[in-house]
């Protein structure tokens, strides 16, 4: 094996990159039990579960990079970014509270290098656990060739043969532009976003979902002047309605001029370094809702939704079947079309989360290691959006679980999130609404079936909800869980006990 990489503070990813090549296996190998095409968190969950149960593994990235999405250019940067900003938000409101403080602006190096550092310490410390369980890495473009063959085009413009048994496809997926505006040093999807020197200063943001929010609170509170451009009439309009109202309401505090049922109309720019004239109308003029503007900017965020990297002529080729939007059918265990070939993460439908890849993978090298695992929970998968405050919510709304057939007697209990201590310190507002139902199987036994939350810490209470939801506690059982004092998570008690008809500390 080649040594392990240390986890070098400021690495760079011109080191990384060396060290994936380092990993060309010295070995001449190049029969696996898998091939895995993508190391994001579907490829290398995958990867890490089946190295462990004893399967010969072969992950081929073409970044120079493993981690994927998640770890270079999503999940990690975006939150090491919103960890920095959330600290001036909550000086601004320790001002409030009597604590003297002043924010005299950023250093935009060393917040960029704060950035890198938390991308190099993640990836540096995925790449040694690959290492540590025998995972060949092959840097490189893959492609599936014929049956249980892989190709991988590698930089230096070699081709290398794989064999293997069952193959894996983690590709995941990219930015979609608006229609007729690409992207560019000024018009930015995510990625982009997460490399400029310093943050827009009146950004225009298109888009009402997870990247749109996250970024809007990300740049206003560090003094951006965000405009954030959605269609509908509140931002994460697919979430239950009550949660996604709150939200919106909660970022206009903030600050964010949120314009509703409206759309991008055109750009002006008079060359690509130039500010630019962004304009937008509404989405039906017809309905009186909506509103049309042009806006000076320096810089416009399309942020409406990603597409998935299955548009290569050799998945098909090879029996892959895809759906309308080019996402690939799978089984519930992860099983595509094709024989002995496998699909999760982004390039699957439903909930494209990190989390979500982890189970995925974890489902599919124990189905290939023949340990009849049970397949992912579509249904109770948490989803999470790091905005200020943040959003949260696991299971069903109210109005999805009353079109359930195996679901009777749907209640809502809604708690006032200002009964409680640590949400009036905060200074946020939020909601938490709990959905309850008696399941057909077991018609006499309420059990919690959604939970959905703004809060402070929104993301780190939806582990407890997972936990009721996901494991279809009686709600009598959940109801008797003590939560410390005093606590946010006191608030999914509190809820929990008013759900139970015991309401304690409100009316
Ligand atoms: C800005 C942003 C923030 C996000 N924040 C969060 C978050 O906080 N929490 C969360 O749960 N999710 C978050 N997500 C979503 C999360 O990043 C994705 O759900 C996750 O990365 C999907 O994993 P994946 O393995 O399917 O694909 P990816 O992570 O996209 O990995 C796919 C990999 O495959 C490689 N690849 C593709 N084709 C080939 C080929 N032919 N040969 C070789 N390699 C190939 C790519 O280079 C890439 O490295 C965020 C996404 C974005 C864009
Ligand atoms: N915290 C997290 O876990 C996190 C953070 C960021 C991203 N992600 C994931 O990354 C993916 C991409 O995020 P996203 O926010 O780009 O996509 P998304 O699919 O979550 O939201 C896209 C939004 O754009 C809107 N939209 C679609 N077409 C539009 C158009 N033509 N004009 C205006 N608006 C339009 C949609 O109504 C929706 O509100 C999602 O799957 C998301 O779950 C997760």
């Amino acid at each position: 094996m080649p040594l392990a990489l240390p986890m070098i503070e400021g690495m760079t990813a011109q080191a990384s990159e060396q060290t994936i090549s380092s990993t060309q296996h010295d070995q001449a190998e190049s029969s696996f039990d898998l091939v895995i095409i993508g190391s994001g968190p579907g490829g290398y969950s995958t990867a890490l579960r089946a190295a462990q149960l004893g399967l010969s593994v072969a992950v081929v990235e073409r970044d120079a990079v493993v981690g994927g999405t998640c770890l270079n250019r999503g999940c990690i940067p975006t939150k090491a970014l919103m960890t920095a900003t959330s600290t001036i938000t909550q000086a601004a409101h320790a001002r409030q509270l009597g604590i003297q403080s002043t924010f005299e602006g950023i250093d935009f190096d060393r917040l960029n290098a704060f950035k890198q550092e938390s991308i190099d310490a993640m990836t540096g410390g995925l790449h040694q656990l690959l290492q540590a369980r025998k995972v060949t890495l092959i840097q490189g473009q893959a492609a599936i060739s014929g049956p249980g063959q892989v190709t991988v085009e590698t930089l230096a413009g070699s081709s290398r043969q794989l064999s293997a048994r069952h193959i894996v496809l983690a590709t995941g997926a990219r930015s979609t532009p608006l229609a007729g505006l690409p992207f560019s040093n000024r018009v930015l999807d995510s990625d982009r976003a997460l490399n400029l020197e310093r943050f827009p200063q009146r950004p225009v943001i298109f888009g009402a979902g997870a990247v749109a929010v996250e970024f809007a609170s990300i740049w206003q509170a560090a003094g951006s002047q965000v405009t954030l451009v959605i269609r509908k009439d509140r931002v994460l309009s697919s979430w239950d309605r009550r949660t996604s109202l709150t939200l919106t309401r909660e970022l206009g505090k903030q600050g964010i001029s949120v314009v509703t049922g409206s759309q991008f109309s055109s750009l002006e720019q008079a060359d690509e370094n130039a500010d630019m004239k962004v304009s937008y109308e509404p989405v039906d003029a017809a309905s009186g809702r909506g509103s049309s503007a042009s806006l000076e900017t320096d810089a416009v965020l399309v942020a409406i939704g990603r597409s998935p990297n299955t548009d290569a002529s050799w998945l098909t080729q090879a029996g892959v079947e895809l759906d309308a939007h080019g996402l690939v059918t799978i089984d519930p265990w992860g099983r595509t079309s094709a024989d002995r070939i496998w699909a999760l993460g982004d390039i699957t439908a439903g909930y494209h989360f990190a989390h979500r890849a982890f189970e995925q993978g974890i489902v599919i090298a124990e189905t290939i290691a023949g340990l009849n695992p049970q397949p992912v929970n579509e249904a109770t998968i948490p989803q999470v959006v790091f905005s200020t405050p943040q959003a949260a919510c696991v299971g069903y709304s109210k109005q999805a679980a009353q079109e359930r057939e195996d679901l009777n007697q749907v209640q809502e209990t809604v708690y006032p999130m200002l009964s409680n201590a640590r949400m009036r310190m905060s200074g946020q507002g939020g909601s938490l609404s709990l959905v309850t139902a008696c399941a057909s199987d077991q018609p006499d036994t309420r059990i919690v079936v959604g939970v959905n939350l703004v809060a402070p810490e929104a993301a780190e209470l939806i582990a407890e909800a997972e936990q009721i939801v996901g494991n279809r506690l009686p709600l009598s059982q959940a109801a008797r869980l003590i939560h410390p004092h005093p606590t946010f998570s006191e608030t999914l008690g509190e809820a929990l006990l008013k759900a139970d008809g015991r309401p304690l500390n409100m009316r």
